[in-house]
């Protein structure tokens, strides 16, 4: 697409707000080789280390004094398995530049993807800022889980280029990226970022409206509801709530959704013959429970129980752990190219 404008839907429509683009016009997605990444911790951190993978040019600004050794930090425990993964061509660490201020971070870049702490004013007030200072048509993407971009845009001068784009720890790893964008979000800008983060080897899942709690966030928060509950009602512990998952169902999730593994379950009839026969009886569970109270017990609890599952492992142990793992998981279905390159 070269000219977002053009490919605007029904003009009449109350989402088809102009997308200011100017920048954009002359860089198609798949050309981008300058990247901002702003708000720079678990997130931005982790996105920081998969452009620089995929050999693009990254600024990054944090406004935390300690951000960019942090930051650095991160890169380096993220590149051995990047690194096994298959880099792009002169892909390097070198390639980040930390800057001193917001401006600076986004001056050039021909996409802007903000990871700011989950809190609607400072996102507002954040996007607002980003939209000043990014060059006009340059596409902004939210890494926010779960606020509509709708409710996040409504200060910022040009809204039209403002996009969800919602990654999952971590973006270095995990493919998927959900994007949506908000009532006055340009169908085009939407196109575009679904486009640059498929060109920047994500998966991508694009929602026309915006689904509250988008998909992937919502199906993993009704697992997490029921697992607070069972937490707090003594039925299990943090414990049996994680082998329920690594033994069970999750070893299926990484090779086929929960639709197709369920249709599994009716044998030779498929999911028809699977809801005639398990339909009626689901009933119950599926209207079984509201939202847990968070409230200290169950806190604790959580905590408590992650510690101990974590059996003296630090948190550096662990994230080594889990990406050794989702590389062998990716090795293991197929998703790795002959390079060693992510699908
Ligand atoms: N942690 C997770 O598993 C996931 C988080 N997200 C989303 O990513 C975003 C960031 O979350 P995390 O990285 O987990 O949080 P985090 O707390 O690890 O990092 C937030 C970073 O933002 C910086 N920051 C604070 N104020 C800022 C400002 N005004 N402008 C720019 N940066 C600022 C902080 O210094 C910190 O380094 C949130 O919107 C969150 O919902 C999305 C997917 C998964
Ligand atoms: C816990 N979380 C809601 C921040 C998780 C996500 O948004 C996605 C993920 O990484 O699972």
């Amino acid at each position: 697409m070269t000219s977002p404008e053009k490919t605007s839907p029904d003009p009449t429509s109350p989402k088809a707000t102009t997308w200011k683009a100017t920048l954009t016009e002359s860089t198609p997605p798949e050309n981008v080789r300058r990247v901002a990444c702003v708000g720079a911790g678990v997130i931005g951190g982790g996105w920081v280390a998969h452009f620089l993978a995929r050999g693009y040019d990254v600024t990054a600004w944090d406004p935390a004094p300690d951000a960019a050794q942090k930051l650095r930090r991160l890169v380096d425990a993220a590149w051995p398995a990047l690194t096994s993964l298959g880099l792009a061509e002169g892909a390097s660490p070198d390639r980040l530049t930390v800057t001193e201020t917001l401006e600076q971070a986004v001056a050039e870049a021909e996409f802007v993807q903000e990871s700011a702490p989950e809190k609607l004013d400072l996102k507002r007030d954040l996007l607002t800022r980003l939209d000043a200072a990014t060059p006009p048509g340059v596409v902004i993407a939210s890494s926010t889980s779960g606020y509509p971009m709708t409710d996040m845009q409504t200060t910022a001068a040009d809204p039209s280029r403002l996009v969800v784009g919602h990654p999952f720890n971590p973006p270095y790893l995990i493919p998927l990226v959900e994007v949506v964008g908000g009532e006055h979000t340009d169908p085009a800008a939407v196109a575009w970022a679904a486009r640059f983060y498929e060109a920047a080897g994500k998966s991508v899942i694009t929602m026309n409206n915006e689904v509250p709690g988008f998909i992937a966030n919502r199906l993993q928060e009704a697992l997490w509801r029921e697992a607070l509950h069972m937490v707090a009602n003594g039925e299990a512990t943090v414990r049996d709530i994680d082998l329920s998952i690594t033994e069970g169902p999750g070893l299926r999730w990484a090779v086929m959704g929960p639709m197709l593994t369920f249709a599994l379950a009716g044998g030779e009839g498929g999911m028809a013959h699977m809801l005639d026969h398990f339909g009626p009886s689901l009933k119950s569970p599926w209207t079984r429970l509201e939202a847990p109270e968070l409230d200290r017990e169950l806190y604790d609890a959580v905590v408590a129980g992650c510690d101990e599952a974590a059996d003296g492992r630090s948190i550096a142990d662990l994230v080594a752990e889990r990406d050794k793992g989702v590389i062998d998981v990716l090795r293991a279905t197929g998703r790795l190219g002959r390079e060693g390159e992510a699908r």
